[in-house]
């Protein structure tokens, strides 16, 4: 591991400085769009005001012989729709790096949008070795075509590998910005018996024991990616960077969709993946706090001015642990509400 000193300093001469702190961006729902289909691509200026990121996707989903064309679609993309005036980040899905394609991509797009891009997502990365490869490739790009701003890094968690290293993987780079829950890899990197992307199992339960007059037991669904979840948010918390929930697969089944990006929501996660745009509402609802919750979550922050002491609210005890959970409630709504005018008005800031 580096030295601390050496952490925070470009890996390239010329390169621009590392951010110390993340950018403070919204990143309720990454919209995923497939930038090779032209007509869909089309469309983005269109969605792009309703969503927090657009994600141009490379990999999985993008037909082999069509991943130059969704480079160049990418490329295109950056050019046509001005996010950065539309409070929009650009994110792109690159190939994985033992694919035949991660190189050209990052060295293309590096090279012809390196100061539109905000985050590059690294699929199935499996310990600090890939981020550190990586962040080193960038900033030579960087450097050599007078990118000013890094860009970012978000790993997706996809192998039982990539479990084992994720807390070395949060904190391998200051680009680190944050790690998704790639349930469908996941999923088969450890054989497990499903072919779903994400979402629960009929099958995964826990059943009461038997009745003495044998009437029918008790038995309720559990949740498959709970462990991950946990053992992720604490990795992206504990180094000061964003976990996420990835993708759900079920398009036609909004209920299951909402329920499992809440959990991931209540959990900690800023923001979960839509792969369709009936998702990007879903994503947009769960991931922005209750607005009566904020509501109560300002009424503990009233009563507890400088955070310390005891108080009671509504016959609820309030103490320094509840203010600081107030404090992240009211400021995620604040960060919202300022690029948000429908739930500025919802939470009267
Ligand atoms: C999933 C889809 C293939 C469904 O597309 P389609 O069959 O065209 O759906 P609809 O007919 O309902 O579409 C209605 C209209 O909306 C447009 N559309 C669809 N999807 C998008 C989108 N993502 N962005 C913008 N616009 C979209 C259609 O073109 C229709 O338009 P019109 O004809 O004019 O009415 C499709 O949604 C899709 O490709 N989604 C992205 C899939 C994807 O990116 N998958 C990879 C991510 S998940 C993953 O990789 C797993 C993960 O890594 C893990 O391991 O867990
Ligand atoms: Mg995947």
């Amino acid at each position: 591991m580096k030295t601390a000193r050496g952490f925070f300093k470009p890996l390239a001469i010329g390169a621009p400085a590392p951010w110390r702190e993340l950018p403070a961006r919204v990143e309720r729902m990454i919209h995923f769009v497939p930038p090779h289909l032209e007509k869909v691509r089309a469309k983005v200026g269109e969605i792009a005001p309703t969503v927090d990121v657009i994600l141009a996707n490379l990999e999985d989903a993008i037909p082999a012989d069509a991943k130059g064309a969704a480079l160049a679609g990418t490329i295109a993309l950056s050019r046509e729709v001005d996010f950065a005036a539309l409070g929009v980040g650009l994110w792109v899905r690159i190939n994985c790096l033992n694919s035949p394609w991660h190189l050209d991509e990052v060295a293309t797009l590096v090279e012809k949008a390196g100061d539109r891009i905000d985050v590059i997502m690294v699929p199935k990365v499996e310990g600090p070795w890939d981020i550190f490869y990586i962040d080193q490739l960038l900033a030579s790009l960087e450097a050599k075509h007078g990118v000013t701003r890094p860009i970012l890094l978000h790993a997706i968690l996809e192998t039982a590998e990539g479990v084992m290293n994720v807390e070395q993987i949060a904190g391998a780079s200051p680009r680190m910005q944050g790690i998704s829950l790639g349930p469908a890899d996941l999923a088969a990197s450890r054989a497990m018996k499903t072919t779903r992307v994400g979402g629960g199992h009929p099958g995964y339960r826990v059943i009461e024991d038997p009745h003495a007059d044998g009437s029918p037991r008790v038995s309720v669904q559990q949740d498959l990616w709970h462990y991950t979840f946990a053992k992720m948010v604490d990795a992206c918390a504990a180094h000061g960077i964003k976990p996420f929930y990835g993708p759900f697969g079920a398009i036609d089944d909004p209920v299951a969709c909402e329920q499992q990006f809440r959990n991931a929501f209540l959990m900690g996660c800023a923001g979960a993946w839509s792969l369709h745009p009936s998702q990007i509402a879903i994503a947009k609802q769960v991931f922005s706090p209750d607005p009566t919750e904020v509501a109560f979550a300002k009424r503990i922050l009233e009563a507890m001015p400088d955070g310390s002491g005891v108080a009671m609210i509504d016959g609820k005890m309030q103490d320094d642990a509840t203010w600081k959970q107030a404090k992240v409630m009211v400021d995620c709504a604040r960060q919202i509400a300022a690029k948000d005018a429908e739930y500025a008005a919802l939470y009267g800031f």
